[in-house]
């Protein structure tokens, strides 16, 4: 068929539809581009990353979030040049992540990925770590365009949260790990070793007069010296030994693994507990003040059979409580015994309190005597009238006493019955000379209420202070010295008089004891016992004399049993005495009755 000719009006209509066709090209075109900026311009300000890249895996978007995280931020440098000013690592840091582990490429492999952690370090700026979501971008009909990334910047919140578990699991002040820390490896030990059937060991740490140090020198100088003191343990262990700060001045030692055949193990944990011994030889410098400070330490070996967490923690602290009973600056081991020990201790501390209560205390007395006047003076010595046990001796309770605060209302009644005694015989003629010396606990001393309840009790009763001598021992005045000095001259005002009780076994310098307003020096017990066997009892007896008549102090020496004894001491310069030899403490009927003949 001919081909049939167009019409004008066709053409013209044919040209002014190709017009339409161009025009709505042009709209369509100007739309995808003002849409690209659109997205653009998203893209560039969102806080995230995104990277999106072809089929071929060439990167078709790398926004600014991107080009921040990966140090490019200001970078001129072409993106063929890029990869080489940062590193990707996995979330540890330091293994590096393969090109076929980076989330796009995984995406561009088909795969979808969700909430993969990368770590960006680019060349000489902050690390970053990133959450990062992938996938494959697919048309509808199935034709892979490429791929695209989404990267969250999580650096901010894993530091929030490291700080968080820092604070869960470390001590502030010291940066140790703290009691929940030590709890977790401790429990994590005992399985391990309870599997394996290998040992370890629990070193309970516990500092000697911690608590004077932070009374005298302030919390500020305490807390420099447990950061002194973690140092130093920490420098006497292994990497992987774990020191924590479980409280105030308490330290543990995990040593998880101890290899060694059976019979080294004890050796072994005794070598390293003894050089943290050593380690605390050297002062600690503590702004300026020179501070000597000891370590008590209790230790208990463990397999992991049969044995909790608190159980071991309990262990090696009443290992340490016997390491402080041992006089501190020492080591023990756990073994049974030592737990029927603390149970008794903490009935005995349970019934001590309800003695307080119910007044069951009562003051013996023990006469002293000088050799031309004969007696002169009394100790007062307290003892605890037990409902069951009958009478207990101080020995056995003081001590408990003194660690948990009871002293004082014990030491008070002590103090006021000593007073009342003294009102009575200042009424009677005979008596009216007689002086009572009582014991002062390191505790009672330290009471700032101590000079005001003193003079207190001395004024209720009427008696002439120089009638009361007080009896203080060396360490309690060495804690001190400047304290003490200032408190007994207050006293000493008041007219009370000292003794200074158990010398001979403290380390009392010529120089501080000058300074001390004392009147009266008293000869260990411990001396007395040897002096007529040990050739060094009788040396010290002799320089202790010597030492009081130089510094014109009474001396008088105790526990004297033997008449032998009494000779020694008379011939030596010491006619006073006090001891079994004259009469042994005694109730105050009694003593009334000897005082009598
Ligand atoms: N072997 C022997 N011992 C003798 C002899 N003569 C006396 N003693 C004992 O030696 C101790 C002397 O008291 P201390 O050294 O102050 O030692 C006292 C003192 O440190 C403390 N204490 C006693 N009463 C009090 C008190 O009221 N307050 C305080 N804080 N402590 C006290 O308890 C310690 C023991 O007191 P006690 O058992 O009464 O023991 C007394 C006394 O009974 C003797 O010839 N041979």
């Amino acid at each position: 068929m001919p081909k049939q000719q167009r019409t004008e009006a066709q053409w013209s209509e044919l040209l002014s539809r190709e017009r339409l066709a161009r025009q709505e090209l042009e709209t369509i075109k100007r739309s995808l581009e003002q849409e690209r900026e659109f997205l653009n311009a998203m893209l560039e300000n969102l806080s995230d990353g995104i990277v999106a890249c072809d089929e071929k895996g060439i990167l078709t978007i790398f926004n600014r979030a991107t080009r921040e995280f990966h140090g490019l931020a200001e970078s001129p440098l072409p993106p063929d040049e890029w990869a080489r000013h940062y590193r990707l690592y996995h979330p540890d840091g330091k293994t590096p992540l393969e090109t076929s582990e980076v989330p796009l490429y995984r995406a561009l492999r088909g795969e979808v990925v969700r909430d993969a952690e990368i770590l960006i370090a680019p060349v000489d700026k902050p690390h970053r770590l990133m959450l990062c979501n992938g996938q494959p971008i697919i048309t509808k009909n199935g034709e892979q365009l490429g791929a695209v990334a989404v990267m969250h910047d999580i650096s901010d919140r894993k530091a929030a949260e490291r700080a968080i578990e820092h604070l869960a699991y470390y001590d502030s002040l010291t940066q140790l790990p703290n009691r929940h820390f030590l709890h977790e490896r401790l429990k994590s030990a005992l399985r391990n070793n309870e599997i394996s059937g290998r040992q370890g060991a629990l070193l309970f740490i516990d500092l000697d007069n911690f608590k004077t140090l932070n009374d005298t020198l302030g919390h500020d100088l305490g807390d420099l010296l447990l950061q002194h003191v973690a140092r130093r343990i920490v420098d006497c262990l292994r990497q992987d030994d774990i020191v924590a700060r479980i409280g105030g001045d308490e330290f543990v030692i995990l040593l998880e693994d101890i290899t060694d055949s059976p019979g080294l193990i004890e050796k072994n944990v005794t070598s390293i507990a003894n050089k943290i011994i050593n380690a605390f030889t050297p002062a600690f410098e503590l702004k300026g003040y020179e501070y000597y400070s000891t370590p008590s330490i209790g230790i208990t070996l463990f397999d992991g059979r049969h044995e909790s967490v608190d159980d071991l923690l309990k262990r090696a602290d009443i290992a340490m409580y016997q390491a402080k009973a041992a006089g501190r600056n020492t080591i023990r081991f756990f073994n049974p015994q030592m737990e029927s020990m603390v149970t008794m201790r903490v009935a005995m501390e349970s019934e001590l309190r309800t003695a307080v209560d119910r007044k069951e205390f009562t003051v013996h007395y023990q006469p002293q005597v000088d050799t031309h006047k004969g007696v002169y003076g009394i100790e007062a010595l307290v003892r605890w009238q037990h409902p069951q046990r009958g009478l207990v001796s101080p020995a056995d309770f003081i001590p408990i006493a003194e660690e948990t605060g009871l002293i004082l209302p014990i030491g008070d009644a002590v103090l006021e019955t000593a007073c009342q005694q003294l009102r009575e015989w200042s009424e009677l003629p005979c008596y009216g000379d007689l002086s009572i010396s009582v014991n002062v606990s390191a505790h009672q001393f330290r009471n700032p209420a101590f000079v005001d309840r003193v003079s207190a009790l001395v004024n209720r009763h009427a008696v002439k202070p120089d009638r009361l001598k007080l009896e203080l021992t060396e360490s309690l005045l060495l804690e001190n010295v400047e304290e003490a000095v200032a408190k007994m001259n207050q006293l000493k005002a008041h007219g009370v008089d000292f003794s200074l009780d158990d010398f001979g076994t403290g380390y009392s310098s010529l120089a501080y004891l000058k300074r001390l307003p004392l009147e009266q020096l008293k000869i260990d017990r411990s001396f007395v016992h040897d002096v007529l066997t040990d050739a060094n009892d009788a040396a010290i007896i002799r320089t202790i004399i010597a030492l009081g008549n130089s510094l014109g102090l009474d001396v008088i020496a105790e526990g004297v049993e033997t008449e032998a004894q009494r000779d020694f001491l008379v011939a030596n310069g010491c006619s006073c005495y006090q001891g079994y030899l004259y009469s042994r403490p005694l109730a105050i009927e009694q003593l009334s009755m000897l005082l009598q003949f």
